[in-house]
């Protein structure tokens, strides 16, 4: 992946025709459909609002339907789950998607047979893969556990995360490890390496040289710069508007913003989606995206996760050569970005983590192994425990993963 140096910017920031020529072409970036709107600058409050929609327009347009199946409610996963596994249909469902999606742990020999000789890097997502999902996004945290296995991991291969929040949130008070490389805002945020290779890098003027924390040379790199007074007052409106929904949380990722319905009453759940509709409605510049209960508004700009692993590479000095294996395991739908890149245009894997199967472009997956103890028990037990070990048990396999990689790494740099 090349920066070339004639561009003032990678980014697809502004639709309008008369701004084409601020368009970049950052790795063939292709423009999203014109919106021809122009950025507000009022304060939230005075922001000229269109006439609120009406709940026909997000039934119409599917926010509902993605809402409701952006990972069902726990208890009734809990529940279904519990009782179907006894069904021969599930079973035999299960059976045919982990033969197209193999357990990256029971694959463990064969993926490092193609790993030898090869350089891996590592890009893990941070909710649902190194931290269980629960109700109170403050509550994700990652186990100490799971913080040796990163940083062992990191020790042997380049390691970075890639995560929806904010790279501060992420970097400071969730994983806590200087280590690594990361990329927070669905990559739109990303701290990396300085490729000195990479002669015209610094040229872009998204991407600004600064220093670590360890005074480290670093690449910083926000390819929706321009976007954060915008993000900053959608943010701003839409906790003033979520104010009287019971549950509703936002979230201020400085380059993108979630607006959570995991706690939202159901029959709230239509409300929450118009309410966020008719704020977009002012913002043509910005889109929404699903993910796991959570609608996340973010700038329409052609990035994603899936850029942030080529830009990475790149920063890395392993985007031009066969002898690469890049790995990501990640869980949501925004990771299937990556996924994507990686099997279409890096040789690499991907890796799903998900306790149910799913349509995805990862080659391998990781899946909780536990149902087949609690089948054994009486049915109410059999929920709490599903319910405890759901949570845990995806990590935990992650965590196994990096572990037996560190093994594998130690074991060969020792013959
Ligand atoms: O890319 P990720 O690192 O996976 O971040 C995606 C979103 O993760 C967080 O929300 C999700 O996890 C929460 C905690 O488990 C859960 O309560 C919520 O329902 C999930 O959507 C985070 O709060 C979001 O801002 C991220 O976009």
């Amino acid at each position: 992946m090349e920066i070339k140096s004639n561009q003032t910017s990678p980014v697809l920031t502004d639709p309008a025709p008369v701004n084409k020529s601020r368009l970049g072409t950052y790795s063939g970036l292709l423009p999203y459909p014109p919106a021809g709107a122009t950025f507000s600058s009022g304060k939230y409050v005075k922001i000229p609002r269109k006439k609120p929609g009406t709940l026909d327009d997000v039934r119409s347009n599917g926010w509902l339907d993605a809402m409701k199946s952006s990972s069902p409610p726990r208890k009734k996963l809990i529940k279904d789950f519990t009782v179907q596994i006894t069904s021969d249909d599930t079973d035999t469902a299960h059976l045919s998607w982990m033969l197209k999606y193999p357990s990256a742990l029971h694959s463990f020999t064969q993926i490092t047979d193609y790993a030898k000789n090869k350089k891996i890097a590592m890009f893990l997502d941070y909710d649902g893969t190194l931290s269980p999902i629960v109700d109170d996004p403050d509550c994700a945290l990652m186990s100490s556990d799971m913080r040796s296995a990163v940083r062992n991991a990191a020790k042997y291969v380049p390691t970075a995360i890639i995560s929806g929040r904010s790279r501060d949130k992420v970097v400071y008070e969730l994983v806590e490890l200087r280590e690594l490389y990361y990329a927070g805002s669905h990559g739109m945020d990303i701290m990396g390496p300085v490729n000195h290779s990479a002669t015209d890098d610094h040229s872009n003027n998204c991407i600004i040289r600064s220093t670590d924390q360890q005074d480290k040379e670093v690449n910083l790199f926000q390819p929706a710069k321009e976007f954060i007074p915008m993000i900053d007052e959608v943010f701003r409106t839409l906790v003033e508007n979520t104010k009287g929904i019971q549950g509703s949380k936002v979230e201020n990722h400085k380059f993108c913003v979630s607006v959570h319905y995991r706690n939202v009453d159901e029959k709230n759940w239509p409300t929450i989606a118009q309410l966020v509709h008719d704020i977009l409605k002012n913002y043509p510049r910005l889109r929404l995206t699903h993910g796991r209960k959570v609608l996340e508004v973010r700038p329409m700009i052609d990035w994603n996760k899936g850029k942030a692993v080529e830009f990475l590479l790149d920063s890395l000095g392993l985007s031009k050569s066969d002898d690469v294996l890049p790995i990501y395991i990640g869980d949501d739908k925004t990771d299937e970005d990556a996924f994507k890149v990686l099997r279409e245009k890096c040789g690499g894997y991907g890796i799903l983590v998900s306790p149910v199967p799913k349509e995805t472009k990862a080659f391998y997956s990781l899946k909780d192994p536990s149902e087949v103890q609690i089948t054994s028990m009486p049915l109410p037990t059999s929920i709490l425990y599903s319910g405890l070990l759901n949570l845990m048990e995806l990590c935990v396999q992650v965590m196994k993963f990096l572990e037996s990689l560190v093994r594998w790494k130690n074991k060969q740099e020792g013959a």
